[in-house]
């Protein structure tokens, strides 16, 4: 795709995205957009359909009629196109037998850099993923994602068992990593995820709408103390 991605910003559309469950309607013609140079939040209660709306996107669950578009450019499935976005799930996404440096070679990146803002992370490079303990094995597998060269990142519960000092180091890495990247961030650690975003969406009832403000938004739904 001939853009210049150092001036213009790769654009990532999502819409058109329908998913029922039985009776249930888990999404509704969702549109969702992400930019390069924005994290954009994904909130919204458990089993509202954020999931399966990040796993929709990536191209791992196929929605009829759904439409993914890269600057324009329908992409479905999106990870089959080189270099543009990779995917967090909520399980564990790396073998468990390999080593955190066979990890980052897979993905062909620098596993030292990739660990660089935590340098107490260096010593578990060469140590098996699986005898990572939980919140470490999601903070490696987070900082290996973010560092690696793809335009997107979608990322599901990031935050997720990973310690408060170790959220505020993340933040940081998150914000650096943006200046080349859209990040689409879903979790409910609610505070520590506001602060990074430009945008913010909610999913309720398989509806999603921009929140123009959205800590007003959070408190006026119950998601955060007023
Ligand atoms: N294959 C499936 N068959 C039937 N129902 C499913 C299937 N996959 C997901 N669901 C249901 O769809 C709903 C949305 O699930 P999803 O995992 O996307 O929610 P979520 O918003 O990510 O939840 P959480 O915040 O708890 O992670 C849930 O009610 C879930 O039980």
């Amino acid at each position: 795709m001939a853009i210049n991605s150092a001036t213009t910003p790769w654009v990532l559309e999502a819409d058109g995205i329908q998913l029922q469950f039985g009776q249930r309607r888990i999404l509704s013609d969702v549109y969702i957009r992400v930019q390069t140079g924005q994290v954009v939040g994904l909130m919204g209660r458990n089993g509202c359909g954020k999931s399966t709306l990040l796993q929709t996107i990536f191209g791992g669950r196929h929605v009829p009629d759904a439409s993914v578009r890269v600057n324009g450019r329908y992409a479905v499935p999106a990870y089959q196109q080189p270099g543009l976005l990779n995917y967090l799930p909520q399980t564990l996404m790396l073998p468990a037998a390999i080593t955190v440096a066979e990890a980052a070679q897979l993905l062909r990146i620098d596993g030292h850099a990739a660990l660089a803002a935590f340098p107490e992370l260096q010593a578990q490079l060469h140590q098996r993923i699986g005898e990572l303990s939980g919140g470490t094995s999601r903070l490696v597998q987070v900082l290996l994602l973010l560092h690696a060269d793809t335009r997107f990142s979608l990322l599901d519960e990031p935050f997720s068992g990973v310690m408060p000092v170790h959220i505020e180091t993340l933040s940081d890495v998150i914000q650096q990593v943006k200046v080349r990247k859209g990040l689409l961030i879903t979790d409910h650690r609610f505070t520590e995820l506001l602060p990074l975003c430009d945008v913010v969406y909610m999913l309720h009832n398989g509806r999603l709408e921009e929140l123009p403000d959205p800590l007003q938004g959070l408190r006026d739904r119950g998601y955060l103390a007023s």
